[in-house]
């Protein structure tokens, strides 16, 4: 599990992260396990959004620290997405490779992102419940990868449950983030002695965490 701290001396880059997908695929379990380390076999559905924060070293000068917005599957909060994305660095789709219909709802919030989200997100697509594999899976890990290639998009298959490849997919995100310019300006500020919370990006949509 990643630190929820990062060492001094080390420049830490706030990001604002989205999760999108079908209902009961395992967005809040993702984000728990990355989180918190934890795994819950009876997971209530989430109301609005929940909001988490988490810090990853990306090199040995600099941490991401991933401002973590995980939205509502149900239908009825469709609408409240855009609120979440519409600022946001980065985003996980997430679907169940159990459930090939949770693929398709991924593919449509994949179009709506490319369209509407601010140019340059990266986009991850991840494919959970690999711990069913053997015995439920609906779709093939070479079908969505072709499709998350052709895309653009980074690919995972994960388990919330088992935490198979949870860390790695956000690790590949924050490494994936185009840091360059927020890298400069904070350690100018840094140089200048400026506080360098007064440079942190504008306010959130409110909402609670559930975990
Ligand atoms: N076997 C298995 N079950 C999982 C995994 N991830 C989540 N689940 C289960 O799937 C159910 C739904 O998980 P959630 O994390 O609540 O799903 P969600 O996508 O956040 O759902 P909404 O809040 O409705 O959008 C829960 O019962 C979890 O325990 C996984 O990797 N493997």
């Amino acid at each position: 599990m990643a630190s929820n701290t990062a060492p001094k001396n080390v420049v830490t880059i706030n990001q604002k992260l989205v999760l999108l997908g079908d209902s009961a695929v395992g967005k809040s379990s993702l984000v728990l396990r990355f989180v918190k380390d934890q795994f819950d076999d009876y997971r209530e559905s989430t109301i609005g959004a929940a909001f988490l924060t988490q810090t990853l070293p990306i090199d040995e000068n600099t941490s991401v620290k991933l401002e973590i917005w995980d939205t509502a599957g149900q239908e009825r909060y469709k609408s409240l997405a855009p609120m979440y994305y519409r600022n946001a660095n980065c985003a996980i789709v997430v679907y169940d490779i159990t459930q090939a219909a949770s693929l398709e709802k991924a593919k449509s919030w994949i179009k709506e992102l490319q369209r509407q989200a601010p140019e340059g997100i990266v986009i991850a697509l991840a494919g959970n419940k690999l711990d069913l594999a053997q015995e439920r899976r609906a779709v093939e890990k070479a079908d969505a990868e072709a499709y998350a290639a052709e895309a653009n998009l980074l690919f995972f298959e994960t388990s919330a449950k088992t935490a198979e490849n949870v860390n790695e997919l956000f690790t590949a995100i924050a490494k994936k983030l185009p840091l360059e310019d927020k890298l400069n300006q904070a350690r100018g500020a840094v140089n200048r002695g400026v506080n360098l919370s007064e440079a942190r990006p504008a306010a959130q949509p409110s909402g609670s965490c559930s975990c």
